[in-house]
């Protein structure tokens, strides 16, 4: 089995009249980068802020399984920006009692041209920089991102994805995002949350196919499909038909994979299927999908 860096039980936490996480269960594997993805308010930073302990949980059971400090960037940078990069290193150093080699982060982090900088007299997206370069002074094996491109120029986050991406050799990394592709494109593993409650957990193709209800089959045909030979198809097969004439649109409302079968039965019906695909949904229809689901 997979072994795991962190583990949340059934966690639960409410400020005074506000119940932010009602039953919160995820794994992230050791090695992995896991995108934690949900809109504002879903109970993102609350989450990271117990694991953590900055806060405390109310019920349930977080597992932390390192020896070492995690490295968190918080969602507002923790930067003194009247310092450079380099004295903000050493203090932060400093503070965490580390022996960790600044010079070895700054290049790892891109830093190294501009550690002499004063912090403020830098982009948003070098801040963000250090911001991550703080988070690895703890010499963590574990790093906790809250929402590290978010209000950043496109260039930057392309950036601070290729940064993230890079840590991923030596470290677990759990990041918070509310941008699917970024989700899809760097993580291995997601978990969704919305309202508290998660939504989807594991990993990103699992989770993917576990969120298409159904597979989708796109279908063109030299000719109208009948009435009474969609009919039978609807019954045969348990799915669903939309679209009209010859373009038709399939759901399987089972786990299954018909488009074998479903385009013998057509070629035996004398059709001429001209074209037959799977849709796919990327992860932003399926977070939509998702979401609505859970507001209806
Ligand atoms: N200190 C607090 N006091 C009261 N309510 C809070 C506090 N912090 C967060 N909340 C509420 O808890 C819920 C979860 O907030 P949280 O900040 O964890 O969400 P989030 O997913 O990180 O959102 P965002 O993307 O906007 O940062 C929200 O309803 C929020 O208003």
């Amino acid at each position: 089995m997979e072994e795991k860096a962190i583990r949340v039980e059934n966690v639960h936490k409410s400020y005074s009249s506000t119940n932010a996480l009602n039953g919160v269960t995820f794994e992230v594997s050791k090695g992995s980068i896991h995108g934690f993805l949900g809109p504002n308010g879903a109970g993102k930073s609350t989450t990271m802020k117990i694991l953590t302990k900055e806060l405390t949980l109310c019920s349930g059971e977080v597992t932390i399984n390192s020896e070492k400090p995690i490295g968190f960037l918080p969602e507002i940078p923790p930067l003194y920006k009247h310092m450079t990069v380099s004295n903000y290193l050493e203090f932060v150093r400093d503070i965490f009692n580390s022996r960790s080699d600044l010079s070895e982060i700054c290049t790892r982090c891109g830093l190294s041209d501009v550690s002499h900088r004063l912090i403020g007299n830098l982009s948003k997206g070098y801040q963000q920089r250090v911001g991550i370069a703080q988070a690895l002074v703890v010499d963590p094996e574990i790093i906790i991102l809250d929402e590290p491109t978010v209000g950043l120029d496109p260039h930057a986050i392309k950036e601070i994805r290729e940064l993230i991406l890079s840590l991923k050799k030596d470290h677990t990394i759990l990041f918070s995002t509310h941008q699917l592709y970024e989700a899809s494109h760097l993580c291995d593993e997601v978990t969704i949350i919305n309202h508290g409650k998660i939504l989807k957990t594991g990993k990103i193709e699992d989770v993917k196919n576990d969120l298409v209800a159904g597979e989708v089959i796109l279908i063109e045909l030299d000719s109208k499909l009948s009435d009474e030979d969609r009919s039978e198809c609807i019954s045969k097969f348990n799915v669903e038909i939309s679209g009209k004439e010859n373009q038709l649109r399939i759901v399987s409302k089972e786990k299954a994979d018909l488009r074998g079968e479903i385009n013998r039965f057509l070629l035996d019906k004398n059709y001429i299927v001209s074209s037959l695909k799977s849709e796919e949904m990327d992860l932003e229809q399926i977070f939509q999908k998702v979401t609505s689901n859970i507001n209806d």
